[in-house]
């Protein structure tokens, strides 16, 4: 369970997460969305501490991150973050990508986390590619290895920050089917994204965010037929 409480984020003088509150339960799959610039990725990136608050707290089971004395590191295990740009280690084939945090940071010998990276690769569909380089991957397929990268280290909680905005439309499908495959099966998942058709269909709840604030929390049904705010309903009708 994670429990946000008044986060409020600067950047200089620049104030751009204005006290957001809400909690997001253990195995939800939440949405956040809203106009470009609101706050959206900055508000996913405090979740693992990449973005430091500037005041306000967030717990994840009860245990508040923004305390001192958090270990950044134990906070990210368990915290698996997917980026829009991928970030896979080009130097490193597939598979190395996939099993070298779990062997540095969590300890795994070579063969159990090759065993769980190849589990991995079956689960996004790459199986063929685990002896790869990034670079000879599509887009789609990269993303697909940078969500197996992250599972490799068996987090509770998943952060996806805008995954297909850099993709090919026609990629953009193979990486929603994976994050789809992965919803409801007990992870915390919270996705940043511009696709509404995923945030209608397989969020729980979609956050909409508005110049740093959370304007609207509702379920999908709600938020898509019914938003209450002004803001919602202009951004609904330039993105529907
Ligand atoms: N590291 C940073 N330093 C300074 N300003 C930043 C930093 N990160 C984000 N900002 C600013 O904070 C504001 C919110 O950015 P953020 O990326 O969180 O918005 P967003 O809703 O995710 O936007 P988009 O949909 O365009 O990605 C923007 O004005 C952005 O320029």
């Amino acid at each position: 369970m994670i429990k946000i409480d008044q986060l409020y984020k600067d950047f200089g003088k620049l104030q751009v997460l204005k006290g957001i509150s809400t909690s997001i339960k253990e195995g939800e799959v939440v949405a956040i969305i809203g106009p470009s610039g609101s706050g959206k990725s900055t508000f996913l990136r405090c979740i693992n501490l990449l973005e430091k608050p500037t005041t306000g707290r967030i717990f994840i089971n009860n245990q508040d991150i923004t305390e001192k004395k958090t270990n950044i590191m134990d906070i990210r295990q368990n915290v698996g973050m997917v980026f829009q740009h991928f970030h896979l280690f080009p130097h490193m084939t597939v598979l190395g990508n996939l099993i070298y945090a779990p062997m540095k940071v969590k300890g795994q010998t070579k063969q159990e986390a090759e065993k769980l990276g190849l589990e991995l690769l079956a689960k996004v569909g790459l199986s063929d590619k685990a002896n790869e380089y990034p670079k000879r991957l599509s887009g789609g397929q990269k993303q697909r290895v940078a969500i197996a990268r992250a599972l490799a280290m068996q987090p509770e909680v998943m952060l996806f920050d805008e995954p297909t905005s850099a993709l090919d439309p026609e990629m953009v499908k193979e990486v929603l089917d994976v994050m789809k495959s992965l919803a409801h099966t007990g992870m915390t998942m919270a996705i940043v994204t511009h696709e509404m058709g995923f945030a209608r269909e397989v969020a729980d709840r979609v956050l909409f965010l508005d110049g740093g604030k959370l304007v609207e929390d509702a379920p999908p049904q709600e938020f898509f037929t019914k938003p209450k705010s002004g803001r919602a309903r202009d951004f609904l009708q330039k993105m529907l």
